[in-house]
């Protein structure tokens, strides 16, 4: 029985999640780097930087990661590019068979490895699994009705957390496809920024509708190139992150696109936006595993700054013309 839940990550997703477990019955510290937050959370139970407004009861936070790992399951809810560094601190606290669930959305830069292959590297004694699926840090925390997925290769360990975790406003399934799980969490982020490109252009709601279609395309291609299952890719976690964060402002990645596709510049200031690493990664897998994803390459293009959007979008639309499913 998972009874108490260590939280890594004291930003949006990290302290939303913290909600979810405390709502669910569970015990939680929140473990956050910075000082800042630590003491806003203990002080004013909120998260004024991250979450502002979410009133945070029961959920002491602590600057001392090794408090936050005694826990029956620790979920881990740091940007990707981060998920080395913290899990490698953390690794000395974590006994063999211990549940460690990756939260994040990404590939990592330079190895293109998933989160899960990172874990499995520098903390090798964790049981891991991967939570992920269409589901804004704010609807979350408002207590908005939100269905993920939970991903472990050992399947009971995927529902005795989505026991641990589940309750009247967050429904989470069980799966044991971990790689359909983060291909589709991290490349959803990718086609995000595409598809608020298109917005921001003005280009119209016929234009977002085929962007988003071609995408999952291009994401089910690279996704069953890599061993995952075509059910997973249609699931919550794929086609279903891919449409929500394809069509909402609420998404960073979406926004971003969305600033970009209004002329603003690559470097306006900006939150994290994880499709901005996992794009570049996402379009070298493509390459080595032979596989055409044009959309991703159109979006690492712009954000290398060597093509405008209006040349990218006329490129793509200029592309020789074939069989739909080819
Ligand atoms: N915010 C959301 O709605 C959702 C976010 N996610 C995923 O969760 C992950 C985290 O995102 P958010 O919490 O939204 O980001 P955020 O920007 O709100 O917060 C990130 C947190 O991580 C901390 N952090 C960064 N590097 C660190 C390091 N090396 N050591 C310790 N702490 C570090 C920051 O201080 C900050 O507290 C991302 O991969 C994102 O895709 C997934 C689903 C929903
Ligand atoms: O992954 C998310 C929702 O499922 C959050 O998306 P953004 O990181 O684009 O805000």
């Amino acid at each position: 029985m998972i009874e108490t839940i260590g939280v890594l990550g004291g930003g949006s997703w990290g302290t939303a999640l913290a909600l979810v477990a405390s709502r669910a019955g569970r015990k939680v510290r929140l473990w956050a780097r910075d000082h800042e937050t630590v003491s806003a959370i203990d002080e004013t139970h909120e998260n004024p930087r991250y979450l502002p407004g979410i009133r945070l009861d029961h959920i002491p936070a602590t600057g001392n990661i090794g408090a936050a790992l005694r826990a029956d399951a620790v979920l881990l809810a740091v940007p990707a590019q981060s998920v080395r560094a913290v899990a490698t601190i953390a690794a000395p606290y974590i006994a063999e068979g211990h549940p460690l669930v990756i939260c994040a959305k990404g590939l990592e830069r330079g190895t293109a490895k998933r989160m899960s292959e990172v874990v499995a590297e520098v903390a090798p004694g964790a049981a891991v699994a991967v939570l992920s699926g269409p589901s804004f840090a704010t609807d979350v925390a408002a207590g908005l009705p939100t269905a993920v997925t939970i991903a472990a290769d050992n399947e009971p360990l995927a529902l005795s957390l989505c026991h641990a975790l589940g309750g009247g406003t967050f429904r989470p399934y069980a799966e044991t496809d971990l790689i359909g799980v983060e291909i589709g969490g991290a490349v959803k982020n990718v086609l995000a920024i595409a598809a608020g490109v298109v917005d921001g252009r003005g280009l119209g709601a016929s234009a977002l509708a085929a962007l988003t279609a071609r995408g999952f395309a291009e994401l089910r291609r690279l996704g069953e190139a890599l061993g995952a299952k075509p059910e997973t890719l249609m699931g919550l976690s794929g086609l279903g992150d891919l449409v929500l964060t394809c069509s909402s402002t609420q998404s960073r990645n979406f926004a971003y696109g969305r600033m970009l596709g209004e002329g603003l510049p690559l470097d306006a200031p900006h939150p994290l936006v994880e499709g901005i690493a996992t794009a570049t990664v996402t379009r070298d897998l493509a390459r080595r595993h032979r596989i055409s994803m044009p959309i991703v390459d159109a979006v690492v293009r712009i954000l290398s700054g060597k093509a405008t959007v209006d040349a990218t979008i006329e490129n793509l639309m200029s592309r020789p013309l074939k069989r739909e499913s080819a």
